[in-house]
């Protein structure tokens, strides 16, 4: 799957981005996962002639919060659905006096403050340590700059998405905290979804909406989902169309990522064939069938 020359990308909607428009041959589909419970059915779909498949991070209508959604369903059940590229779009908050909110950013660097969710396929039976120092597909965010570019939406290269396990927002000693660790931006879902498919050989590329400041800024003291609804939704169509200008140009990429996603797994795993857990190797078969048959 992950050598296909036929590229297959995977957009994984934020809060406000439920859907895609001006797709054809629609259809929500359910896709079971060894993992769990994805976020919802998965929408298989075709953009100028390419198949794309959407998933809401939160589910139609947004039933789950960050901290109840099954990251590991979700992409196990995108690379059951055969996709190699994700485009994952975010809203976040803004730790710095630049990022305006309406802002959009390409993430590339993450700190995990998250301590409440599952963070690997692997584990006791097969271990494995992948490397996440680039979390970030070049290839796919180089991608997203040319739309970018194309469509005239301003999209700011590069910044280090803070990911907090909420529900709550921050306070405003963490808000200060992050801004002193050099974080640009706040949410509370990229991490583990951005480790997960890495682990599952899968390019990975972000586009956080700016939707508020968070609360640091002496003008915003504090966040309200009212305020960050507002904006969303009058940037969700940009954040659309950025997507969507995108896309087309994976067309004739070459089939392996030569920033090296797809064979992310090559000297990852560590655990001896012979003591490998079968079970573990079963349910692995879809994130990591390639790495262990060869
Ligand atoms: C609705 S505000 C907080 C909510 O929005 C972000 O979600 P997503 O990354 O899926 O757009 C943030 O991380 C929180 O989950
Ligand atoms: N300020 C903020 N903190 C965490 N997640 C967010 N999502 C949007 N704004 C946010």
């Amino acid at each position: 799957m992950a050598e296909s020359a036929r590229p297959v990308v995977g957009i994984i909607g934020g809060s406000g981005v439920y859907d895609l428009d001006g797709l054809t041959d629609k259809e929500w589909r359910t896709v079971e996962s060894p993992w769990g419970q994805p976020s919802d059915q998965l929408l298989f779909a075709t953009l100028d002639g390419m198949p794309v498949v959407f998933l809401p991070r939160h589910g139609r209508g947004h039933p789950l919060s960050p901290s109840s959604i099954n990251y590991r369903a979700n992409i196990d059940a995108l690379k059951r659905a055969g996709v190699t590229e994700i485009l994952s779009v975010s809203a976040v908050g803004s730790l710095r006096e630049d990022l305006e909110p309406g802002t959009f950013v390409l993430v590339d660097q993450f700190i995990d403050r998250t301590f409440a969710r599952e963070k690997s396929f692997f584990g006791q039976g097969c271990v494995a340590h992948v490397s996440v120092a680039h979390p970030v597909c070049g290839r796919l965010g180089g991608h997203l700059l040319d739309a970018a570019t194309e469509t005239g939406i301003r999209l700011v290269e590069g910044g280090t998405y803070l990911a907090m396990e909420g529900l709550q927002f921050s306070t405003k000693a963490e808000s200060k905290l992050y801004r002193s660790w050099g974080c640009d931006v706040i949410g509370m879902t990229n991490m583990p979804e951005a480790k997960l498919a890495r682990e599952a050989e899968l390019c990975y590329a972000s586009v956080a909406m700016v939707t508020d400041f968070d609360c640091w800024h002496p003008d915003h003291d504090h966040v309200t989902v009212e305020q960050v609804v507002k904006v969303l939704l009058s940037n969700a169509d940009k954040a659309r169309s950025l997507v969507k200008a995108a896309i087309p140009r994976l067309k004739d990429r070459e089939a392996a990522c030569e920033k090296g996603c797809h064979h992310a797994l090559d000297h990852a795993i560590i655990t001896a064939p012979e003591s490998r857990d079968p079970t573990l190797v079963a349910k692995l078969d879809a994130v990591a069938g390639r790495a262990l048959r060869s």
